[in-house]
């Protein structure tokens, strides 16, 4: 994506440029007045994701700006103020050089009225991985399919954790799919900066792993020939990889289908123990999260989910996970992410490093997931719609505010938010 041309604009609040930005450093002020939007990506309870065009650059040269997705968040109280400011700050913390990360977004460039937070992040053309997932024949993914994502997500987590950031909101419609297929993190409203790991663990790739990197590789070549062998998986491959993601269908679903209620922190689904139980609670929650997350790729549904938010929060206290059919590597994952005991869960001590060392990701090429050319998913390209004329953002925001929404919000209550103090 390509955003850098500065544009004209009227506005004089422009976010301030933080003194430790390195020159590298995305440009900074988005101009409003010559961002178009093209089509609503995501709504959410204080803020509107648009997919957006450059204007100017669109008008003035015969060739179209390439599309980035904006976020627009009304400065309606301390709260929404204060979550704003946060996740634009840890979008700047992931868009310095040395810190980026390929699963996790960077900012573009911001900007600020007395009225609106405005910020541009590069736009994931495959939607997110709730209506990927639901718009499979039975609702779940195989097992190559979930260790896929689940590998680039573990990474996303891992460089979180070591920038000292709980990311606290995982769960299928926070993960983008990028046009390359890959996937991003998106939503940091609700993180938090906690204090690092005492024993930060990176992983160390293993050098006779190694491959060469020119090489196109698909994500089941991921796993070494040998693990590769020891797991016939053909048959769940070949179903995988003929499956695409059709930004058409992705539209009709978009708001219809995969919507949930969230009231606490993110959903109640992926809420962890020690967070109901309000004690002190760390890393080890992005961890029971990406224990229901794979969960719910693998059976279509989440493993603790009740008749109401009381039985749901009792699942997640005092249930164990049913697993259906024969155990296996993936069951045993996801049993050990979601041990109620955050002390006694995998990744609780030696993060990131400790879940990529267990069975179910034996051999995976994890320095070369960025070399997969060939994701399980890749969107289909959707050129025409993207950069020929657009709305005023701006006119359009302040519309959906005043209308009520036929598009339920993704988080419709948020003022028992546990994490405000923590
Ligand atoms: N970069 C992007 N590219 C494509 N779609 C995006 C992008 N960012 C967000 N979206 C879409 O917009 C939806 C909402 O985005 P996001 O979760 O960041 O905001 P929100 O839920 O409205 O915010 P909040 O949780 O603060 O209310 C996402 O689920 C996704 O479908």
């Amino acid at each position: 994506m390509q955003n850098s041309d500065p544009l004209v604009s009227h506005h004089s609040h422009s976010m301030e440029t933080s003194p430790s930005s390195p020159p590298s450093s995305p440009p900074e002020i988005l101009h409003l007045d010559s961002t178009k939007a093209l089509k609503i990506l995501g709504k959410g309870a204080t803020g509107t994701v648009f997919l957006a065009h450059n204007d100017v650059v669109s008008t003035s040269s015969s060739s179209s700006s390439s599309p980035f997705a904006v976020k627009l968040v009304h400065k309606s109280s301390a709260s929404s103020i204060r979550r704003a400011r946060w996740e634009i700050e840890v979008l700047r913390r992931l868009s310095v050089e040395s810190n980026q990360n390929p699963f996790l977004p960077r900012l573009l460039a911001s900007f600020e009225s007395p009225e609106y937070f405005a910020w541009a992040v590069p736009y994931c053309s495959g939607g997110d991985l709730n209506v990927l997932l639901r718009r499979q024949n039975d609702g779940v993914f195989s097992s190559s399919v979930i260790r896929f994502y689940v590998a680039e997500i573990v990474c996303a987590l891992e460089h979180l954790h070591t920038m000292g950031i709980a990311y606290r909101d995982l769960k299928p419609e926070n993960i983008l799919i990028q046009q390359s297929g890959h996937v991003t993190l998106t939503d940091f409203d609700l993180s938090r900066s906690l204090k690092k790991p005492t024993r930060p663990q990176f992983y160390q790739p293993d050098p006779e792993l190694s491959i060469d990197r020119k090489k196109s590789l698909s994500f089941s070549r991921l796993i070494s020939p040998a693990a590769t062998e020891r797991k016939n998986k053909t048959r769940l491959l070949k179903k995988t990889r003929s499956a695409r993601v059709n930004p058409i269908n992705r539209r009709k679903t978009s708001f219809s289908s995969g919507e949930r209620s969230n009231s606490f922190v993110g959903t109640d689904e992926y809420v962890s123990p020690e967070v109901i139980r309000g004690d002190g609670h760390d890393f080890a929650v992005d961890w029971w999260a990406l224990g229901v997350l794979t969960y719910e790729m693998m059976y279509g549904e989440t493993p603790f989910k009740g008749k109401s938010k009381k039985e749901t929060f009792g699942n997640v206290l005092m249930k164990e996970p049913e697993f259906a059919g024969k155990p296996n590597d993936l069951t045993d994952l996801i049993r050990r992410l979601l041990v109620k005991d955050p002390d006694r869960r995998l990744g609780s001590h030696r993060g990131a490093a400790e879940v990529k060392e267990h069975a179910f990701f034996a051999g995976v090429r994890w320095d070369l997931l960025t070399e997969v050319s060939r994701p399980p998913f890749i969107p289909l390209r959707d050129d025409g719609e993207l950069t020929v004329g657009g709305f005023d953002i701006r006119e359009h925001f302040e519309k959906l505010r005043t209308t009520p929404s036929s598009a339920p919000p993704s988080h419709v209550c948020r003022k028992n938010d546990p994490f405000i103090d923590f």
